[in-house]
């Protein structure tokens, strides 16, 4: 359902395996799979009941008519490995649009559902009461300007956040910007001198930056591999506790590695790289998340925005900057958007980007509020490198400038 949302996908489309949203009245493919897998009524039925049992008619209606109209159509065949009947979804399908005001069609449904089961005695109360409402007060009957979404999920930067998901990333081009620019990048570093970096710069304000190869095939790997056992669903930070929330739907892990390992090596790579000190505890240990069909990250900032958050733990002030590695690709989905500052990054294979937090004074940018898009298709690696404040006195200068 939130990739029904995010990617405003056409449910009978996800039926027959296809993914597609309509532009212009017409239904256009966002993604061609290399075989499309139709949906059987069980799995609609599925479906709507998560939505029914949370109350979310808008989704159960969507859902349950296409279980309705499949179920139908199979001849009313009943496999063992169904969860399911026509009986039950009609039933919950008479009730959702009830629930949302569509009473003629709660009450053909509950006909239709009586024809089946004519003893029913709760459809036969239902029957009677919807026809009753249909009398008593027939301009209510037919839902008038269709289904709305449920805002319980409310964002105010819904929209934003979504156009930016669905374009899978779309970044200024240099004609509208034409202070952005790519280079090899060595930042003064002999280190890098004879392999200089591919410096992708996205955004002046804030500074964004994507380092093409940052990694290699065998670091990526390697990583995934350690992270794997330490994998749990994430937390965010709320208040001075650390939490799971629905607008973070991941697994992760913390790696701490000796100079030797990889995770050391990624270190150093890190350091010559920004020219940051991101030794423990001046740089937090990486952490390595994975994100599976669905999961997401919704708009949030990385710095702390309240004195009692986790962040402060360190004692090395707030995060300053966010290096973020992408392990992996992904099929669909899974862009990084940058909500104010209105533009998203593809997921890029062994690239990295990187953001500072923080103005120069020490206050939170506002403009780096981010968000990793919900995964269509796909499994999403990323690693996380947050780089604190103390430590980089020498190499990041301070200034009482807001502007900064
Ligand atoms: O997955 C992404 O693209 C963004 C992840 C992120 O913002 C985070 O982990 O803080
Ligand atoms: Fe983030």
């Amino acid at each position: 359902m939130r990739l029904q949302d995010v990617y405003a996908l056409q449910v009978p489309s996800l039926v027959k395996g296809r993914f597609q949203r309509v532009t212009n009245g017409k239904p256009i493919d966002i993604y061609l799979p290399a075989v499309s897998v139709p949906l059987s009524g069980d799995d609609c039925f599925l479906v709507g009941k998560v939505a029914y049992e949370q109350e979310d008619y808008y989704h159960s209606v969507q859902w349950l008519e296409e279980s309705v109209r499949l179920f139908r159509g199979t001849g009313r065949e009943w496999s063992p490995e169904n969860e399911g009947t026509l009986e039950d979804a009609l039933d919950h399908l008479a009730f959702s649009h009830f629930k949302t005001g569509n009473i003629s069609s709660a009450l053909s449904l509950s006909q239709e559902l009586l024809h089946h089961d004519p003893m029913n005695g709760r459809v036969l109360q239902n029957v009677e009461k919807y026809e009753k409402l249909l009398v008593t007060s027939p301009a209510k009957s037919v839902r008038g300007s269709g289904l709305k979404r449920p805002t319980s999920t409310y964002l105010r930067t819904r929209d934003t956040y979504e156009r930016l998901c669905q374009t899978q990333g779309s970044q200024p081009m240099h004609f509208e910007n034409p202070r952005l620019f790519c280079d090899y990048f060595t930042n003064g570093n002999p280190g890098l001198l004879l392999l200089p970096v591919r410096r992708e710069v996205l955004s002046l304000q804030p500074y964004v930056v994507l380092y093409h190869n940052f990694i290699n095939d065998a670091e990526a790997e390697d990583i995934k591999g350690l992270a794997h056992t330490g994998l749990r669903r994430s937390v965010v930070a709320t208040g001075v506790k650390q939490e799971t929330a629905e607008y973070r739907i991941s697994k992760s892990a913390w790696l701490n590695g000796s100079a030797q390992s990889t995770v050391g090596k990624l270190d150093q790579k890190i350091s010559r790289l920004t020219g940051l000190n991101v030794k423990h505890p001046y740089g937090e240990y990486l952490q390595v998340v994975n994100y599976g069909i669905g999961g997401h990250y919704e708009p949030h900032f990385d710095h702390a925005t309240s004195p009692s958050s986790p962040v402060y733990k360190l004692k090395t002030g707030n995060r300053v900057a966010t290096f973020m590695i992408y392990l992996s690709s992904v099929e669909a989905g899974g862009s990084t958007a940058f909500i104010y500052a209105n533009f998203s990054v593809p997921v890029v294979e062994k690239a990295a980007i990187f953001w500072w937090n923080l103005h120069r004074n020490g206050q939170g940018d506002v403009d780096t509020l981010h968000a990793g898009c919900p995964v269509l298709i796909g499994d999403k690696w990323v690693a996380n490198k947050w780089i604190h404040e103390y430590g980089q006195e020498f190499q990041h200068r301070c200034s009482l400038n807001p502007e900064e």
